[in-house]
């Protein structure tokens, strides 16, 4: 098994469709007119969250020809659920589902799993009801009523650089009665900015860190394709720099610049990476890219709070590079990761101290010393239920010798469930 871990990883890969786009592609092909076709959806269980709560307000989703084919309600052509709206694990689906319903003419309750009911909502529910929106609970979590209301527009600034409240803002803001605006304090990911300009042009003005939203204007159906996750890429861009040997060559990555900070991590740590941008529709389209990784030395590498939110899924991914490479790294300003589908930073500390990693928690992020040698002290690791966690465990055990079991690994489920078959696929 010692030398089945260690098998250098080589060839081509593409990974499954973005997770945030899918999502995104679902909540607004059901709120236009028409019919909205989406090629290359991802079928993990948070978008099928997405997908399940659509149907359960009453909209037609059918897949055809490997398609997923959405008959548009319109903006006020959701019908209340007869049954809680069941957001699974999945924090994206709450958030801006939440957004959009707060402006219905009708009343929704949205339940999660134990670990999306930690996860605050206030973040969502504060600026909201500034809206005008209004809720069963101030409690901060799930399970939350959303009682549909009238709203109004506002004047938002972020406290934190988050797409997730800054799309429910925007879903609630379409049906606001004026222009709202948002700002944020350092770029997050832009899929639904972008979405909505594909859907509805007249709806949204942008202008370096502020958005305005323009309620009134039609969505209009759309033909929607979604690229590969560059978060899901990540998993092969880091296997391929550290697994000696290897040679990894990922197709149609989604490469939106609010999504690429692990490749200027990389770039930074002196990897061999090679991008070669594919043609793009127009300047709204997400862009994408064949991206060639080969395993060399590393530099060690820095990054704080501005960087964090183009690569803030990819933390525990980059404290892992980090462990590899030729010094001492540091990873500060992300304490949003204590946020996400398990504490990410107290995880990963802990986790990788069992491979023997030297690793110091910060309150927000890691120092990380990657001249020590690696003395695996605990082979027994645990995903804590989180995909991110149970893939980046998956990727450190290549390099350790001995055989670990992770438990709960079927989490990967979450956001790439094809995730064995493809590391198998370049193992062979
Ligand atoms: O909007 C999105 O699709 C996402 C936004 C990010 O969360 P935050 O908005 O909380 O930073 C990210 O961590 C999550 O995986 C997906
Ligand atoms: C944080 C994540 O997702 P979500 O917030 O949608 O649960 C993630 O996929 O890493």
């Amino acid at each position: 098994m010692a030398e089945q871990n260690r098998t250098k990883l080589t060839g081509h890969i593409t990974v499954p469709g973005d997770k945030s786009i899918s999502h995104r592609s679902i909540i607004f092909a059901a709120i236009s007119t028409g019919v909205t076709t989406i090629d290359n959806f991802l079928k993990s269980a948070d978008c099928l969250s997405t997908m399940q709560a659509f149907k359960d307000l009453g909209v037609k989703i059918d897949e055809r020809d490997g398609q997923v084919v959405v008959t548009g309600v319109g903006l006020k052509g959701l019908t209340q659920s007869n049954q809680p709206l069941d957001m699974g694990n999945s924090g994206t689906s709450t958030r801006l589902i939440t957004g959009l319903l707060a402006g219905q003419d009708f009343d929704s309750t949205l339940v999660g799993d134990a670990s999306l009911s930690k996860r605050p909502m206030a973040r969502v529910t504060d600026p909201l009801s500034q809206m005008g929106a209004d809720f069963t609970n101030t409690e901060n979590h799930l399970p939350l009523t959303v009682f549909g209301r009238s709203l109004h527009e506002i004047h938002y600034r972020l406290p934190v650089a988050s797409a997730q409240v800054k799309s429910a803002i925007i879903l609630a803001a379409l049906q606001a009665t004026g222009n709202t605006v948002i700002e944020e304090p350092t770029a997050s990911r832009d899929h639904t900015e972008r979405m909505l300009a594909a859907f509805s042009p007249a709806s949204i003005d942008r202008e370096d860190h502020k958005i305005t939203i323009h309620p009134g204007h039609p969505l209009i159906a759309q033909h929607v394709t979604v690229p590969g996750d560059i978060s899901s890429a990540a998993f092969w861009l880091v296997a391929g720099a550290i697994v000696p040997g290897s040679s990894i060559t990922i197709e149609n990555v989604g490469i939106n610049q609010t999504r690429t900070g692990i490749l200027s991590v990389l770039q930074q740590m002196g990897a061999q990476l090679s991008i070669q941008e594919r043609p793009q529709a127009n300047e709204e389209t997400e862009p994408s890219a064949d991206i060639t990784i080969t395993a060399s030395a590393l530099k060690p590498f820095e990054i704080g709070a501005e960087e964090i939110p183009a690569l803030v899924d990819e933390v525990p991914l980059l404290a892992l590079l980090a462990a590899r490479a030729d010094g001492v790294s540091r990873i500060t300003g992300a304490e949003e990761l204590r946020f996400k589908e398990s504490d990410r930073l107290a995880v990963v500390a802990e986790e990788f101290r069992k491979l023997g990693i030297a690793i110091e928690e910060l309150p927000d992020g890691f120092v990380i010393d990657g001249h020590k040698s690696w003395q695996v002290q605990n082979t027994d690791l645990d995903s804590h239920q989180d995909h991110r966690i149970a893939m980046a465990l998956k990727i450190a055990s290549l390099l350790v010798p001995e055989d670990v079991t992770i438990r709960d690994f079927n989490a990967v489920n979450i956001s790439y469930p094809s995730f064995l078959a493809d590391l198998q696929r370049l193992r062979s």
